[in-house]
């Protein structure tokens, strides 16, 4: 089963001047996609078109065969499709559990309790201190509770916007540890991400993104190495 799928996917902020071009992507459930290119190329603009914060100007979007093109956001968290930002994805005033709560009202009210009480289990860091206030803590300890928040609604598909942007190769590590537990338990997992190495290593399958189109689409495993990556980040195209 297809968990995510991009038909002539364009995107941007003019529609005169698109950012994303022509995507065309099947993502099957269960896989763990990374999304690389050059700075600029359009990766974040892409994902968050996806999520619904960037315009969508022509093609569609479809979540397990059902097409949520234009969805509001909303909507799409309840077609199963869960969003980790970049950044300001905590409300630092508030604590660990009461920005689980927050995230924790799209659900019906007889399971928010449980679904918080299960993020707390999958995350013991979050677990060990439920009432810090999220803006004390490290940035690692931040990102996983953006995906927390994110999975509460036990979503099928999560889209993250640079996870490990900012953070010591320590957290970096520690980061891709949760995204590795979460991809275990069967969540179909798209990424956008910096760091190419630890990317790849989380990763069944690359795609590269140069100028907006699609450039290269491989198992993760073999781009690990090879001088292709190279020169795609320095903005070639890919032969
Ligand atoms: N809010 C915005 N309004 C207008 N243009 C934008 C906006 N955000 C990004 N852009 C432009 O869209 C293009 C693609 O940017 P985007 O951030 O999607 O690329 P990226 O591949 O994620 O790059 P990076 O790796 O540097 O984050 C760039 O030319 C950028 O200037």
């Amino acid at each position: 089963m297809t968990a995510l799928t991009l038909r002539d996917f364009v995107a941007g902020y003019d529609p005169d001047l698109p950012i994303v071009k022509d995507v065309t992507l099947d993502v099957p459930e269960g896989q763990v996609l990374t999304i690389l290119g050059p700075n600029g190329a359009g990766k974040s603009t892409l994902i968050r078109a996806v999520a619904g914060m960037v315009p969508i100007f022509s093609g569609e979007v479809r979540l397990s065969g059902r097409d949520v093109t234009r969805a509001p956001a909303h909507a799409l968290a309840r077609a199963g499709l869960g969003f980790v930002p970049q950044t300001e994805n905590v409300f630092t005033r508030l604590s660990i559990r009461e920005n689980l709560q927050i995230a924790a009202e799209l659900l019906p009210r007889s399971a928010r309790a449980a679904r918080v009480a299960a993020m707390l289990a999958m995350f013991p860091d979050l677990a060990a201190r439920p009432e810090a206030l999220a803006g004390s803590l490290s940035g690692g300890q931040r990102q996983m509770l953006a995906a927390a928040r994110a999975l509460l609604s036990e979503p099928r598909v999560l889209i993250l916007d640079e996870p490990s942007a900012g953070l010591s190769p320590k957290l970096v590590a520690q980061v891709f540890d949760s995204l590795r537990r979460i991809a275990q338990g069967g969540v179909t997992l798209v990424l956008v991400e910096q760091n190419v190495r630890a990317a790849l290593a989380l990763a069944d399958r690359a795609v590269v993104l140069v100028d907006g189109r699609l450039a290269h689409d491989a198992p993760a495993a073999e781009l690990v190495g090879n001088p292709l990556l190279g020169q795609l980040f320095l903005g070639a195209r890919a032969a």
